[in-house]
């Protein structure tokens, strides 16, 4: 399908990864990218790692075959881990990066270093800033200084920017460097195969479309409950918090997806065109009644006692960053008027909890006779592991006229690739059906900036819950 909408586009030849020695490019990038060249199906490619890091070659090398190796970090789901990647087809074009990548050390914001970064680059060039935010406007702001190889494609990894002002900023200056289809904002969830699911269940099912709007359907939930902690992410994550670290790009995502009209064609025009029409019209409700931050105090994650989020390693308390985040939002088109979208997430929670729930409205009425309690049809998109499921009211066994619960579940297996090769084979293939487009990431500030705007001010209270219970959440002291 790529390859005939996208037949026009330039492949890259050479993936240069600034911010090469930092944790998201050992944990998630580089075994994505391994994962994606093992199975063969990009085409061939150098690669160049820079970082801030003081490293020799070996050291590089080292970090390759640990991530080519693919040791599941702990961050990844189970269905995420994979067996070795030896006697893949793309087993070579492995061992060949590993011998023949190189990694250079340089403050990239500086246009000198950087020139020196990119004299080792060959042919058009992907560059993928696994950086912050700040940085990555630092860093487009010196190649804008020293200038672009032809054909380079910026690789752009979320947050992108903190906030609405700051995104905009970012793609002004991403908009002189090179046009839109040329950048890929990273947003790793539309790379998921179970987020990817909902185009399939939706849009080849005739029988869900008629009902899949507000005069049947009652609320929808898109929640993302993680029983992982901070995990050592301190310096990124407190100063992001749940609601910028996935509510606002991920699970925004997710909704434009169970909520958008049908694309004619999967091309990335006619899908982001979708995305970009239904979070247009997409508003938080008032924060104050329809949003809830806390954050998890002492508890026990499985066997793992977890401290509270105050006392991790490198938390700034008085921050008061929340690890829980719930927004109800609305969208304000004809297909879905008044109906609640509530988006939570949270970490430290067990037991884990990562679905889309449509839940319908009542029958208008239930015939006399019929016994029992009637509870509204509802659909479970699982996003994490693959499930469907959907919960209806029946006459079961025993008592032929009094209503019976049945779920008819499903669960299907893992994708090939996981959520990082995912987006990177769209990288490499020059397909930007799987990035953020940049009126969107500006979209998707602008629904979260009246809540962030409402907890800076104190107008929500942080509650607190123990990690590894969604129990009633409390005001946290954060004296
Ligand atoms: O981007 C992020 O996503 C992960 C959750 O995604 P998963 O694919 O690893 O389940 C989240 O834990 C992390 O905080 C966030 O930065």
């Amino acid at each position: 399908m790529a390859e005939t909408v996208h037949a026009a586009h330039q492949e890259i030849r050479t993936l240069l990864v600034l911010g090469a020695s930092g944790d998201l490019a050992g944990r998630l990038l580089l075994p994505g990218l391994g994962r994606l060249l093992a199975t063969g199906r990009a085409p061939e490619l150098r690669l160049v790692g820079s970082g801030v890091d003081d490293w020799d070659q070996a050291q590089w090398r080292e970090r390759l075959t640990e991530a080519f190796a693919v040791q599941p970090s702990i961050e990844m789901a189970p269905w995420e881990r994979f067996p070795s990647l030896a006697h893949e087809p793309g087993e070579a074009t492995l061992r060949r990066l590993e011998r023949e990548s190189v990694y250079v050390c340089a403050d990239v914001t500086q246009p000198a270093e950087l020139r020196r970064v990119l004299d080792r680059c060959a042919g058009p060039v992907g560059i993928y800033f696994a950086l912050p935010p700040a940085v990555t406007e630092r860093a487009c702001l010196a190649l804008e200084e020293i200038g672009l190889p032809e054909g380079t494609r910026l690789i752009i990894e979320k947050p992108f920017g903190n906030d609405g002002e700051s995104a905009r900023r970012l793609n002004a200056v991403v908009g002189r460097l090179v046009p839109e289809e040329q950048v890929h904002r990273v947003d790793h969830f539309l790379g998921k195969s179970t987020v990817l699911n909902i185009l399939g269940f939706r849009f080849a099912n005739r029988i869900f479309e008629p009902i899949w709007r507000a005069t049947h359907v009652e609320s929808v939930e898109v929640v993302y409950d993680e029983d992982l902690a901070l995990e050592g992410r301190a310096r990124y994550y407190d100063r992001s918090g749940a609601l910028r670290d996935m509510i606002q790009s991920h699970l925004l995502h997710v909704l434009a997806l169970v909520a958008m009209d049908p694309p004619p064609t999967l091309g990335d025009r006619d899908v982001r065109d979708r995305i970009a029409e239904v979070l247009r019209a997409t508003r938080a409700g008032d924060p104050e009644q329809h949003s809830r931050r806390a954050r998890y105090g002492a508890g026990r994650i499985g066997a793992r006692e977890v401290p509270s989020y105050a006392e991790e390693a490198g938390v700034d308390p008085a921050r008061e960053t929340e690890t829980l985040a719930e927004v109800t939002v609305f969208i304000d088109n004809w297909r879905w008027k008044g109906v609640p979208f509530t988006l939570r997430s949270a970490k430290g929670i067990t037991p884990t909890r990562k679905e889309v729930v449509v839940t319908f409205k009542p029958v208008p009425h239930l015939p006399v006779g019929l016994e029992g309690t009637s509870q509204p049809a509802r659909v479970r998109i699982g996003l994490g592991p693959e499930c469907l499921d959907l919960e209806l009211d029946v006459n079961g066994s025993g008592d032929p006229w009094s209503l019976d619960r049945v779920s008819l579940s499903t669960s299907f297996g893992g994708a090939e690739l996981p959520a990082y090769g995912e987006v990177l084979a769209g990288v490499l293939e020059a397909d930007p059906l799987l990035s953020v487009r940049g009126d969107v990431a500006e979209e998707c500030w602008r629904i979260v900036e009246p809540v962030l705007t409402a907890w800076s001010e104190g107008r929500v209270p942080l509650g607190e819950y123990p990690a590894g219970s969604l129990a009633e959440t409390q005001t946290a002291d954060v004296s």
